[in-house]
């Protein structure tokens, strides 16, 4: 009879909004994680930068300001890092790896900067790098990616990855919130990052999207090859007239192969792949146009499978913890049976294709000059780039006219140049909002 293994025992780097959750949980459920693993779960140590802070449920014994201490004690089994960051969090869990030890993380920050680095190490020291947590917090989306589908061939990832954005969004447009008052609620829930601006810029967004393309399309990408824009520029007039069109905002990531031109010797991965965060307008009637507050919404669109949405909790404490602990409980298991989990394969290594290839619609509202030949000059505009209109609204007169403008799908580059050729026309008063036009042709 195999001989009764000890507890394992974990290491928690950080004790914050998710932390301290995670403590909550193990404590909570201890007897019945230690059912699932087959073992009990043993919290060694929690590393914190304020020992002197009173942490409820926190046994001020394991406390410990000493963290790379902590990740190469021989009484640790399992590290569990929830600083966030990219120092000391790589530099820790690479020593932990060093030293046989299993790693769990929620850090897309670290993951999309330097993931490279931290695989490298889980598979030269054999180790278990699992990262559930750090894409659409709570939703089960990372492990159908890289271990459900992972026999399909994925064609689009694409939703709502930042809770704190759609959370500001959300408030916009339900109740006309201002910006600044939604993001401290935000805030003060627990969804946003340490340093706001990483929502807000669209940095979370853009980090989460670089994971998801890496495994949807097996292929190296980081955060630098992301196109993305935030929502600071994101006005209560862009909001308005999403309404008037009967849509919605939302921060979009959208991971996708491009197709070939046709003819050319691409195969099925077609010309490489295109990964991008902006905010976009999205009809009422889709489905992402529902998502409220911090909840995240992800489709991910395959040749077998076809098209699967995956929604729920995507920020928050409790939410994230639950993450975390799936993780958790699926490393002590592989710890158990003395079998690593998988290890990442970027063997695809397709090119990230440069926004302005990247096929887009927009939304042009202008404030123009109302007299005859201002609709002339601005549809040549259009034509001089070979982009096609797909709708055209005047709104107000005289002083007040406004033109509407909804484009077809064109690249990118020839609608930005639409747009600059717009704002040197003296019938455009003022280039008044654009926006990408998403979900719908
Ligand atoms: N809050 C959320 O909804 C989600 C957070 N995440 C990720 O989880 C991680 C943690 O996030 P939160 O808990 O929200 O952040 P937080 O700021 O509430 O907690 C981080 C904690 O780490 C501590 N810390 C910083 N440096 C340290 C060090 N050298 N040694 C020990 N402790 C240190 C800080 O004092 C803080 O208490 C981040 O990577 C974040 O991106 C992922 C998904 C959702
Ligand atoms: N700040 C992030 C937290 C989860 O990843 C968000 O708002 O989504
Ligand atoms: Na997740």
């Amino acid at each position: 009879m195999k001989p009764e293994r000890g507890p394992l025992r974990v290491a928690l780097l950080g004790c914050g909004v998710v932390g301290s959750e995670v403590v909550r949980l193990l404590r909570e459920q201890a007897d019945d994680l230690a059912a699932r693993v087959g073992t009990p779960l043993e919290l060694a140590g929690v590393a914190v930068r304020r020992p002197e802070r009173v942490r409820a449920g926190v046994d001020p014994a394991l406390v410990t300001t000493d963290a790379q201490g902590l990740v190469t004690r021989d009484d640790v089994d399992i590290v569990v890092e929830v600083i966030g960051g990219i120092e000391p969090a790589r530099t820790l869990m690479l020593e932990a790896m060093k030293t046989g030890k299993s790693v769990v993380t929620a850090n897309k920050a670290l993951l999309a900067e330097d993931g490279a680095t931290l695989f490298a190490a889980a598979r030269e020291y054999g180790a278990d790098l699992y990262y559930e947590a750090s894409v659409a917090g709570a939703i089960p989306l990372l492990r159908p990616l890289r271990e459900s589908l992972v026999g399909d061939h994925v064609h689009r990832v694409l939703g709502i990855v930042n809770g704190t954005t759609n959370y500001i969004l959300d408030q916009m447009d339900s109740n006309g919130a201002g910006f600044n008052e939604a993001l401290e609620e935000a805030q003060a829930l627990g969804y946003a990052e340490a340093d706001p601006t990483a929502d807000v810029e669209g940095f979370d967004a853009a980090a989460k999207a670089a994971i998801l393309a890496q495994l949807a399309f097996h292929t190296p990408v980081t955060a630098a090859d992301v196109h993305r824009e935030g929502i600071t520029e994101v006005s209560a007039a862009d909001v308005a007239g999403a309404k008037g069109m009967d849509c919605v905002v939302k921060l979009l990531a959208i991971c996708e192969r491009v197709p070939s031109d046709g003819g050319a010797q691409d195969g099925r991965n077609g010309r490489g792949v295109s990964v991008r965060v902006y905010p976009a307008m999205i009809p009422r009637s889709h489905p992402l146009a529902s998502v409220r507050e911090a909840y995240n919404a992800v489709f991910v669109e395959a040749e077998s499978a076809g098209s699967l949405m995956f929604y729920g909790a995507g920020a928050g404490g409790a939410p994230t913890a639950s993450a975390v602990l799936g993780d958790l409980v699926a490393v002590a298991r592989n710890v158990v049976g003395g079998t690593p989990g998988p290890v990442e394969v970027t063997y695809a290594k397709l090119p990230v294709l440069p926004m302005g290839e990247t096929v887009t619609r927009y939304y042009i509202h202008l404030d123009v000059t109302d007299e005859a030949g201002v609709l002339a000059a601005v549809a040549a505009e259009f034509a001089r780039h070979e982009v096609s209109i797909q709708a055209v609204r005047q709104v107000g007169l005289g002083e007040e006219a406004q033109l509407v403008v909804v484009t077809h799908r064109a690249p990118d580059a020839a609608l930005s140049a639409v747009v600059e050729g717009l704002r040197g026309l003296d019938s455009v008063r003022e280039v008044a909002s654009v926006m990408r036009v998403e979900g719908e042709e």
